[in-house]
């Protein structure tokens, strides 16, 4: 049955898609896109990198957080592409839930793998100077780290190749 939706969070790993299908979703849909690392970026001027670079992670996750929260104040009719961390810390998980429709992209580590390998993996900080085996190697063990916390969505969509039509029938109006 298809649900009123109001803000849409994309969750999953990086490399899922969530920033490639959020922006088409939030487009076929007619609702606002936001990118939680651009937002970030934007509030911070500074790129995600700089900031894992000069405060670390637990730094930039305090950030991530506050972040969310402008966001949920912000807009109410929006797709929201969160980072690959975001459910995974403070209680995120509950405050996503608590104010809007949770999607789990679920990829399977060996297609994130190959996906995130055709990508600059400086932009991803966790990802930086990873050799192919080191990623998959990361992917797999971060994937089972953050799993329990990606199955609190909503709905999951699984696989290698669903399409924009699946996701958006999940939540079209
Ligand atoms: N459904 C898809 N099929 C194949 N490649 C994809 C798909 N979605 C995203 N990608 C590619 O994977 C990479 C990561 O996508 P991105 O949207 O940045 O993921 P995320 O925001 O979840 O980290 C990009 O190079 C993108 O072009
Ligand atoms: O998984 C993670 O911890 C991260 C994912 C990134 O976003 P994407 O999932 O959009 O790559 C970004 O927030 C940061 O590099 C950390
Ligand atoms: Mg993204």
């Amino acid at each position: 049955m298809a649900l009123k939706a109001q803000r849409i969070f994309l969750i999953g790993m990086m490399g899922a898609g969530k920033t490639t299908l959020g922006r088409q979703l939030a487009g076929r849909l007619g609702y606002t896109f936001v990118d939680l690392d651009e937002y970030i970026e934007q509030r911070e001027g500074s790129s995600i990198a700089q900031l894992f670079e000069v405060g670390g992670q637990e730094w930039f996750r305090q950030k991530e957080r506050q972040a969310l929260e402008a966001v949920v104040q912000d807009f109410e009719q929006a797709v929201i592409a969160t980072g690959g961390g975001t459910p995974c810390c403070f209680d995120n998980m509950n405050f996503i839930n608590q104010h809007g429709t949770s999607i789990f992209l679920d990829v399977p580590a060996d297609e994130l793998t190959q996906r995130l390998l055709l990508t600059d993996l400086s932009q991803r900080p966790l990802l930086a100077q990873k050799s192919e085996a080191g990623l998959k190697d990361f992917i797999v063990k971060t994937l089972a780290e953050r799993i329990a916390y990606y199955r609190q969505a909503r709905y999951t969509l699984s696989g290698k190749r669903y399409n924009i039509e699946q996701l958006e029938s999940l939540v079209k109006p």
